[in-house]
């Protein structure tokens, strides 16, 4: 028999995200076609795994995702200082009760009781409510914290430590699902994620996007004009395939570059100099550095080229110039 929520998983759910895609929320044939795979694992029960570059637009997948699948959200992200209790929750205090009986005016009887009292944290909610869980950055916990999960995804049975919630095992809700996101390229601050666990996720992964949707994506974060979108996307594809870099270039770079020049009215072209220099404060840092690790003037040069390339004269009579060149 289904029980109640408990009031701490009452106030959660009450608290849990409500996601309604914005204005801004893009969908393109590519983006409908990971959903559509990513569902289909996700409605047998398999927890899907999202795994790319920062700013490669893992989150916001995740998100759209469990938005999709019309349950209350819980987001969890990962942190280096994570133990088991920090997704299944634990005793946080005591509560004392007291109880005093007067049954005699002249006489007062007093009895006093403390029992812990346990919270319950995301996964519990979700493995007993029917949530979805997205954990975002999951492989930032360490391993043994995430250990919880295996019996979770596979027997889909929530092992609880002895305690004041008064169970030790509790069956997971049929509509329990659980999206996770991890970047493969960050190092810090990471933790190697056990075999066992990913091995009862489907991966997906997510390097970059066509460039029909980052440049959809580009307008409707910026509110940029198509063409000069398509500019900016086209100009940080080309340094991602360079490898010239140290941080990939990703759409978040894209978005950034269009938003500012969207908000400070700046003409997307080579021969704006406030464009050029919005370019490299947000690109020159991602470039490899020189020998001693500081700034090489030729990378500079490079992207200076890049730029010229895409956003010069000669770009502005075309909607998809051919690639640059800058390529090692
Ligand atoms: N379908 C979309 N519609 C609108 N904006 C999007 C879409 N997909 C991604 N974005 C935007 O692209 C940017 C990068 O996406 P996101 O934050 O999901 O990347 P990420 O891979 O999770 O990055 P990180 O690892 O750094 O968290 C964000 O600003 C996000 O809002």
């Amino acid at each position: 028999m289904a029980h109640p929520p408990t009031s701490t998983a009452q106030a959660a759910l009450d608290n849990a995200l409500r996601l309604q895609p914005g204005p801004e929320h893009v969908r393109t044939a590519e983006l409908d076609a990971i959903h559509g795979r990513a569902l289909a694992y996700l409605n047998v029960g398999y927890p899907v795994h999202f795994r790319g570059p920062a700013g490669s637009g893992k989150t916001k997948l995740a998100l759209s995702l469990a938005q999709e699948l019309a349950r209350p959200v819980l987001l969890l992200v990962g942190d280096d200082t994570f133990d088991t209790r920090s997704l299944i929750g634990g005793d946080t205090g005591t509560r004392t009760r007291r109880v005093v009986d007067r049954y005699i005016t002249s006489v007062m009887k007093m009895e006093s009781e403390t029992a812990p009292v346990w919270l319950d944290r995301a996964l519990t909610i979700a493995c007993t409510e029917g949530c979805t869980l997205v954990y975002d950055e999951f492989n930032r916990a360490p391993a043994s914290a995430n250990n919880v999960l295996l019996t979770v995804l596979e027997e889909r049975i929530l092992v609880l430590p002895k305690s004041g919630r008064g169970e030790t095992a509790v069956r997971v809700h049929p509509e329990f699902r659980a999206i996770f996101t991890s970047n493969p390229e960050d190092h810090a601050g990471t933790h190697a994620a056990q075999d066992a666990l990913i091995d009862r996720m489907v991966t997906i992964d997510v390097e970059s996007f066509d460039r029909d949707t980052e440049i959809a994506i580009t307008v409707a974060r910026s509110g940029l004009a198509e063409v000069d979108a398509a500019r900016i996307v086209d100009m940080v594809r080309d340094f991602r395939r360079s490898r010239e870099w140290v941080q990939r270039p990703t759409l978040r770079a894209s978005i950034m570059i269009a938003r500012m020049a969207q908000r400070l009215e700046l003409r997307v072209a080579a021969d704006e100099p406030r464009f050029v220099q919005l370019c490299l404060d947000l690109l020159a840092s991602r470039a490899k550095p020189g020998p001693n690790g500081v700034p090489d003037p030729r990378q500079r040069q490079m992207l200076a080229r890049l730029i010229e390339h895409f956003c010069g004269a000669e770009a502005a009579t075309s909607l998809r110039p051919a690639r640059a060149g800058i390529a090692a």
